[in-house]
């Protein structure tokens, strides 16, 4: 490469590295995966070396890539926060072996940890009592995020008794466990929001959220793996870890302490498999030098210790035929394309498919029938095809076409403004919209009917038992044709009609989410129903009245709306409404124990030390004080927590409403 090309290729590098590095640890959006990202960072890193006249004193190859932000306190680290070198491969690992043996010896020893996908966090504890807690950042200074990580159950906010110093800092990885990522990023796309690509990303978006209630609404945990004290305390990373554990810090079980390389490669090559058996990510195993003395002989780099380095596992990839393009019909009409290979093993299972989004997903691949394509399962559950391998393209492929008509029922598909997925508007005779609707409404997180599973409601639905929701609450009287069937037994036809039957008594918000207006998950139904109380009330609402419930925007508003609008669902609503099913907010029985609150009213809003916010709730209402949902000149009083949204503290200031603390609140009970 000329010095010309060099510099030129530097100075892209550096652009596209740090558009990368914001959309990681800001946007906690990427748009490539690390592996990619790595390969980018590591040719920036051989041309810096070869030409050191063009390198950037800023460049990312010489500071850890995260970012403070203006919203939270920044914080100067104590000691800085650094990254860890990584590889990917065993012959740099063996090299790292060598480099450390060079510097101190054959004699020591390495402690291997896993390496939890998520994001790093220092927190500090004076007097046994959690001070701080604050991001990585830029590793020199972070945010400041204390309340959001005061929600995160595994990190003790007061240690018993011990024999741990007065003042000491301790950093460990903050993440989500799989099961949550999966159930928050479903409720996520639910919502109509954008899902988060893995649990990493969901976790560090969750760390900067503003609103802290809304972080403990999302289940993080952490694992402990670095001790930093005034004085050292101990002789090895190890008896740190055996310490910190005792004094109540979650510290993970697999870590384990090796003699040589030969055991690091056998605890990596475990765990490159076994990886998958864990609830939680891993992207790779740390190796640490373990003895602090030797640990100080090797001392740092501007970007990570010498005594430590990262083995990252391959997002595993791997190369299959696309057979054919198939199209799901789900119960909201959209039109979603899945792309059927020819089965593979990948990350422990067998893949036949993959999912490809929508339509802009296929034109981004550029994909042609019966393409080669590289499958990846990474932080993602579902495969999803990265890219075509275009040397293996047939001379005659065609081009993929995205569809026009529905799979299920021939109508034509529509796209909305601004929107990527098509849609089947025939809700009325489309099948699968018709069955998914009503096993969406059975489902465990809306009526969660026993007796009544996602097969029956189809077998029930090709039989001609049921086409609507109300179906089910008329199934009774066919219950003796039900039994010729020849399907079910007495005994589970007993089970389904008195789990139907029971489901009257469920409360609106699930009946409400269970009817499945689009963007109404589970969140808004509950929203939904304590602004408004009644159906009769919702029906009727305009745009303008709907967005000042809380948490109701302009798309789920017009959701709304246009679900309303549609004489159908009407007459739907009306049948449940005969059959008894809860169409009005259940109210809570009021235990009064005072009229001490009378004639005041009140807003709940941030995190409390020692009290939910239901439980503040139950405090105002015993007392005859008033809820309120939004701010207005009406507003006696905001109970203020930690970490208040920004907005409703400025609206407050601005109409002058007096924001209190719950002391405050329980004081004004006592007088
Ligand atoms: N895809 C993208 O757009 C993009 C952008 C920027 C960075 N990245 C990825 O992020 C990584 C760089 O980030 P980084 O600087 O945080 O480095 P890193 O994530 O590779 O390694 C350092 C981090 O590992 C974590 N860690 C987990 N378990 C640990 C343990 N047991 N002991 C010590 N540390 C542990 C800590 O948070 C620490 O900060 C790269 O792998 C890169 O691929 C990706
Ligand atoms: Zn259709």
């Amino acid at each position: 490469m000329s010095p010309e090309e060099a510099k030129k290729r530097i100075k892209a590098l550096l652009a596209e590295i740090k558009q990368h590095n914001y959309n990681y640890y800001v946007l906690a959006m990427p748009t490539i995966n690390d592996f990619g990202f790595d390969k980018l960072l590591e040719e920036l890193i051989a041309l810096e070396k070869q030409f050191p006249e063009f390198a950037d004193p800023d460049s990312p190859t010489q500071k850890v890539g995260g970012f403070i932000t203006k919203e939270f306190k920044t914080v100067q680290h104590k000691w800085p926060m650094l990254s860890l070198g990584n590889t990917y491969s065993e012959q740099e690992l063996l090299d790292f072996d060598q480099r450390v043996k060079k510097a101190i010896g054959d004699n020591f020893e390495y402690v291997c940890e896993l390496k939890f996908d998520g994001l790093s966090m220092s927190l500090t504890y004076e007097d046994g009592k959690l001070a701080r807690a604050v991001t990585r950042g830029d590793g020199v200074q972070g945010d400041e995020v204390t309340p959001n990580v005061r929600t995160i159950h595994s990190i003790p906010k007061r240690l018993d008794e011990g024999n741990y110093p007065q003042h000491f800092e301790i950093r460990g990885e903050v993440f989500m466990h799989l099961k949550a990522f999966e159930r928050l990023n479903e409720e996520r796309i639910e919502n109509g929001e954008i899902p988060y690509a893995n649990p990493r990303n969901f976790a560090s978006g969750t760390i900067k959220l503003q609103d802290s209630s809304e972080v403990a609404k999302r289940p993080l945990d952490s694992f402990m793996y670095f001790l930093y004290t005034d004085k050292l305390l101990f002789k090895t990373h190890w008896e740190s870890l055996q310490a910190v554990k005792s004094w109540g810090f979650p510290v993970n079980s697999h870590s384990k302490l090796c003699t040589d390389i030969t055991e690091v490669l056998a605890f990596i090559n475990k765990w490159d498999k076994e990886r998958y058996n864990l609830s939680y990510d891993i992207d790779g195993i740390v190796v640490k030098v373990n003895n602090y003395s030797q640990q100080q002989e090797l001392g740092f780099t501007a970007k990570s210790p010498r005594w430590a380095i990262a083995y990252k596992f391959k997002a595993e990839q791997v190369e299959t035929e696309l057979l054919s393009v198939s199209y799901q019909v789900g119960r909201t009409g959209a039109v979603t394309p899945v792309a059927n290979l020819k089965p593979v093993l990948l990350a422990g299972t067998t893949v036949k498919r993959a999912t490809l989004h929508n339509a802009n997903e296929i034109l981004r691949l550029d994909l042609h029938e019966g393409d080669s394509v590289y499958v990846e399962k990474g932080g993602e559950i579902i495969p999803k095809i990265i890219s075509v391998n275009p040397a293996k393209r047939k001379p005659d492929a065609e081009p993929i076409v995205y569809r026009t008509t529905c799979p299920a029922c021939g109508t034509t598909l529509e796209r909305k403004e601004g929107e990527a997925a098509f849609y089947c508007p025939n809700d009325e005779g489309c099948p699968p919209q018709i069955v998914g609707k009503m096993q969406h409404f059975i489902d465990r997180k809306a009526m969660n009917i026993d007796g009544l599973g996602d097969e029956t409601i189809d077998t029930l639905y090709q039989k001609g038992f049921i086409k609507h929701i109300s179906d089910l609450y008329t199934l009774y009287q066919h219950s003796d044709e039900l039994k010729l069937l020849g399907r079910f037994g007495e005994k589970s036809i007993n089970n389904m009609l008195d789990g139907i039957e029971l489901s009257k008594k469920m409360p609106f918000e699930k009946v409400l989410f269970g009817l499945g207006i689009r963007y109404v998950g589970q969140t808004v139904a509950k929203k939904l129903v304590q602004h408004f109380k009644t159906i009769e009330k919702l029906k009727i609402a305009s745009f303008d009245e709907l967005i000042t419930a809380e948490e109701i925007g302009e798309r789920i508003a017009n959701s709304i709306l246009e679900y309303f609008n549609d004489e159908n669902h009407k007459e739907e609503i009306e049948k449940l409404k005969n059959h008894g099913l809860q169409f009005v907010a259940e109210e809570k029985e009021l235990n009064l124990q005072s009229e001490k609150l009378a004639g005041k009213s009140f807003i709940i809003s941030g995190v409390f030390e020692n009290y939910s916010r239901d439980e503040l709730k139950d405090i105002i209402e015993q007392n005859n004080g008033k809820i309120l949902s939004s701010i207005s000149t009406k507003l006696s009083y905001i109970v203020g927590g930690n970490n208040m949204g920004p907005a409703k503290l400025e609206k407050a200031q601005k109409l002058n409403i007096p924001i209190i603390s719950a002391g405050e609140l329980l004081e004004m009970l006592n007088q």
